[in-house]
């Protein structure tokens, strides 16, 4: 799974530059959480943030693959969120070390069930959203992304070989905040799916 930073109004949030390419990452599919399981916080951090983002799930693999050809290799989309445990990104950042424990930890990546193709003919334009325990935190729309997703697909697939199945989160729009034990997240894309999952303390 390949995670990117791509919302100008988030790297300003966070006081980032504005990318000039993409930043990318990686989550194992042991990130991966559905509805009905908690999303779990790490016992190291004390600074877990949401980030909705638009999930992209490839149907074709390839290689350096055309920004025109691109969308014949997407199946369809997924809702998901980019778990991130700011505390340890900003260290880790602070110190030249990747992101693994900041990103890619046990129940980092909630996703919703595969939403076909067909139901978003225009994810250039769909509006994302995010709640936590009925406020509204997150609320963008995917027109602001400063890379489409053909050219991420381009991008991406020059350096690592997609194969069918994997998924690329598109990147958060700003209004990222800390959740807490027992809070209600819901997230939705307009007019096509929302999703809810809780948050939990790992055990000592
Ligand atoms: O941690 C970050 O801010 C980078 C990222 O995932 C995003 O922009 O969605
Ligand atoms: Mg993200």
């Amino acid at each position: 799974m390949i995670k990117v930073q791509n919302y100008a109004d988030h790297a300003k949030e966070l006081k980032n530059a504005v990318p000039t390419e993409p930043v990318l990452f990686l989550k194992p599919p042991s990130a991966y959480v559905k509805e009905g399981s908690p999303i779990v916080v790490p016992l190291y951090t004390s600074n877990l943030h949401h980030e909705v983002e638009l999930g992209v799930v490839i149907g074709k693999g390839g290689n350096a693959i055309s920004q025109t050809s691109a969308m014949e290799h997407v199946a369809g989309y997924a809702l998901c969120l980019d778990m991130t445990a700011r505390d340890i990104q900003d260290e880790c950042k602070s110190k030249g070390l990747p992101w693994t424990l900041a990103k890619a930890f046990n129940t980092s990546c909630p996703v919703s069930d595969f939403i076909p193709k067909e139901r978003i003919p225009d994810p250039s334009n769909v509006k994302l959203w995010l709640k936590v325990n009925d406020q509204l935190k997150q609320s963008g729309s995917t027109s602001q992304m400063i890379f489409s997703i053909p050219y991420l697909i381009s991008y991406i697939s020059d350096f690592i070989t997609l194969e069918e199945g994997d998924l690329i989160l598109t990147g958060t729009p700003k209004g990222v905040s800390a959740v807490q034990e027992h809070d209600e997240l819901q997230a939705g894309i307009e007019d096509v799916v929302t999703i809810s999952f809780r948050v939990q303390r790992q055990n000592q």
